[in-house]
């Protein structure tokens, strides 16, 4: 969505450009829409053009207030939210949450999570924020200053669309001034609370945001709209980014498991294979690696194309293997025996496993449906398989060294493990003990990494 800008905001404005906001999400009659009510401005505005609008679009519209307990108003906030609620007949849910005061990623980040945390159960079509453009400008440079790619110089969207079974996100107000919102909650005699966390300079927003951004102004007239506007091309230059990652994808013979073709990989330009490890460690939910990670893993795949390498890239890593490559977690995740109870997917690691029916191949559905337990699960003292029917049973460690798969993946590699015994292991196949006869029904484990 494009983001209309305004300069002054007189009431019908505002609501304007809400409303338009919401057409272009597509909320109509029947939509649900909760907000995200902290009780500060931003969100007091937007409950109450949303409140106005609720009849007319015919959306349902209720409120959520995440109750961090860190500061001593933290009571009053709420029931201020639950009051301001009460009297314009929204429904709202108070979340109480904990936030770990050593938390290393500071006690504002640690807040931050917590309440994205309880955001995200939240079962709602739409999460709406009261974000707008001086919070963006704030995002952009914060992410610049402490060292960001284009993914983060776009800032945030004013639409997200749900991704799987979590809500949408709206920021309906991303293209206004902090000012005009002041503006708009004043002329409608609207109350608000202030948090008094905002004004304390040790926090590095509240720092950009009351020093470092209205100097830029003053130097600069127009600064945070030029960094709106800025963050606007990096978010399409991402979608581009994102569609030649995906391109590149497709050139280098992407198989089930989520592996690719080496050679095709080092035929790429260095910046595009950058750009694509960029794209398999994001689809992972991981954090971007740094740059000079990236020249290192590149610097190592071609000096060593033929070697098994495991390369760290931050919290992800990068596998080569036998003339394929891929990206997962880094090695220090721990993995957790889970029961199968006939899903036809199980995640593992950053990855998952897939159950496919299949005739003639995989493990004996037979012995499946017998079995008291079922479990995926990583390696356990004792564990051993024969690779195939008659053949002698072997360790772990034997069996990866007779496949030539390296020390450092035995820990990760997913074991179907039926009734005590390993009947499949990821990356090795199925144990000649389970294996399902011909003609006769079986599951094929598929591990995607
Ligand atoms: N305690 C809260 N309960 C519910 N919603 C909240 C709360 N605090 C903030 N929000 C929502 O998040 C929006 C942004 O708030 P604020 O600028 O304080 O957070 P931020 O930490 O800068 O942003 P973000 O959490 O998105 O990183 C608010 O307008 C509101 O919609």
């Amino acid at each position: 969505m494009v983001v209309s800008r305004t300069a002054t905001l007189p009431e019908f404005r505002l609501e304007q450009t809400v409303s338009e906001a919401l057409a272009h999400a597509r909320v109509g009659a029947g939509s649900r829409l909760c907000v995200a009510f902290s009780g500060g401005v931003d969100s007091v505005a937007v409950l109450d053009v949303l409140t106005r609008l609720a009849p007319r679009m015919g959306f349902e519209l209720r409120a959520v207030h995440v109750h961090h307990g860190l500061s001593a108003h933290a009571d009053a906030w709420a029931l201020f939210c639950t009051r301001f609620c009460e009297v314009r007949g929204v429904p709202l849910e108070v979340f109480r949450v904990s936030v770990a005061r050593d938390d290393p990623d500071g006690l504002e980040g640690a807040a931050r999570r917590a309440r994205h945390a309880a955001l995200a159960t939240i079962e709602t079509d739409w999460l709406v924020f009261g974000h707008h453009l001086d919070d963006q400008a704030e995002t952009v440079l914060f992410r610049l200053v402490r060292g960001t790619g284009v993914r983060g110089a776009a800032g945030m969207a004013a639409i997200v669309p749900a991704q799987g079974l979590g809500a949408g996100r709206l920021r309906p107000l991303l293209g206004c001034r902090r000012r005009a919102i002041l503006e708009y909650a004043k002329m409608r005699g609207l109350e608000w609370v202030e948090d008094d966390s905002n004004v304390d300079l040790r926090f590095a927003r509240n720092y950009l945001r009351a020093v470092v951004l209205p100097v830029l102004e003053r130097g600069f007239p127009g600064a945070v709209d030029s960094i709106g506007r800025a963050a606007e091309i990096f978010r399409e230059g991402e979608g581009l980014l994102e569609t030649l990652a995906q391109l590149d994808r497709e050139r280098c013979d992407p198989d089930a498991e989520g592996t690719l073709a080496l050679s095709a990989v080092l035929e790429l330009a260095d910046a595009r294979v950058f750009n694509l490890l960029r794209l398999e460690v994001h689809a992972r939910g991981l954090a971007a690696p740094s740059r000079n990670r990236l020249i290192e893993t590149l610097r190592q795949l071609r000096s060593a194309p033929d070697r098994a390498l495991h390369l760290p890239l931050g919290s992800a890593a990068c596998c080569a293997y036998r003339g394929r490559i891929w990206v997962e977690r880094s090695i220090d995740q721990a993995f957790e025996p889970v029961a199968w109870r006939g899903e036809t997917a199980l995640a593992w690691g950053s990855g998952q496993v897939v159950f496919e029916r299949v005739v003639g191949s995989g493990v004996a559905l037979e012995l499946l449906s017998a079995a008291r337990s079922i479990r995926l699960a990583p390696r356990w003292e004792g564990l051993a398989m024969r690779a195939g029917p008659g053949r002698p049973r072997r360790s772990l460690r034997k069996l990866c060294q007779d496949a030539g798969l390296p020390s450092w993946m035995r820990s990760r590699l997913p074991i179907l493990e039926v009734d005590g015994e390993a009947a499949w292991i990821g990356g090795l196949g199925v144990s000649g003990d389970h294996r399902c006869a011909p003609g006769e029904p079986g599951v094929l484990p598929v591990w995607r990494r």
